[in-house]
């Protein structure tokens, strides 16, 4: 559970959640506005903290670790990517792939990231800075950056959300291929059913609570979904 504010005032943004994502697999995360996506998000990251109840990485239990250790778990067991590239624009995209790590003093195996390198298709720009590159591109040097590390969990957040749809889709068959190829794990939030119907699994958050779960889900299943969530808080219920 995770509630901000006490009494009459109390939010639960996630209540009674209990949900496990599958290692090598895609996972979508979908819900209204408010439904409780990013606070989810941000407690598996170990970015908040649950008030109640526990978030396990493999056998490690996030709640037990001091802020430190959260630090350094996020930085080698994690890999994120946002909305906003958050790419560093001095550095090209060969040094915003590996020096974010070096730098922190993670070890990076250079045979795999030059087989992300060839994932993400960027050999030919590595030497591009961000201002340089397309939107799609760019969002395509932020996935290279969180697989460099070999992460146990990629958590995206609404990655395609500046996106057109045509470099949403790359992005989107990049991510689908680093599960497929790659065997990672990858959890992303999203508002958009075509984003969605790249997962395996997509799991409905409704005002804080696990609502329904999707497997093997096409778009339209997932807009049909969402709409229905949308007629019942109208009060539409046909
Ligand atoms: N720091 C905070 N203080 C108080 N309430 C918060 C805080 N963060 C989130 N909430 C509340 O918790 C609920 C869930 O918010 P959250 O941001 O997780 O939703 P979301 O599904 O990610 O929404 P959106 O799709 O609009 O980004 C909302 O009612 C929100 O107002």
């Amino acid at each position: 559970m995770r509630a901000y504010g006490a009494g009459a005032t109390e939010v639960r943004a996630l209540d009674d959640v209990t949900v496990g994502f599958t290692p090598g697999r895609f996972t979508a995360v979908m819900g209204p506005s408010g439904s409780g996506k990013s606070t989810l998000l941000h407690c598996l990251a170990g970015l908040d903290t649950l008030t109640g109840g526990q978030v396990l990485l493999g056998d490690t239990d996030l709640g037990t670790l001091s802020d430190k250790q959260l630090t350094r778990l996020r930085r080698d067991r994690i890999g994120f990517v946002f909305q906003a590239f958050n790419l560093l624009p001095t550095l090209t995209a060969g040094e915003n792939i590996t020096l974010p790590a070096s730098l922190a003093g993670t070890r990076l195996d250079p045979a795999w990231v030059d087989r992300v390198v060839d994932a993400v298709g960027l050999r030919d720009r590595l030497g591009h800075r961000p201002a340089e590159l397309s939107g799609g591109q760019q969002q395509r040097v932020a996935v290279a950056r969180a697989l460099a590390t070999r992460p146990e969990l990629i958590l995206a957040d609404e990655p395609t959300g500046n996106l057109d749809s045509r470099s949403g889709a790359e992005v989107l068959a990049l991510l689908r291929e680093s599960v497929d190829t790659l065997g990672q794990t990858v959890l992303m939030v999203t508002h958009d059913p075509v984003a969605a119907g790249y997962a395996d699994t997509v799991v409905f958050l409704a005002d804080g609570r696990i609502a329904d779960r999707m497997d093997a889900p096409t778009p339209d299943a997932v807009l049909d979904r969402m709409k229905a969530f949308d007629a019942v808080k109208t009060g539409v219920r046909s």
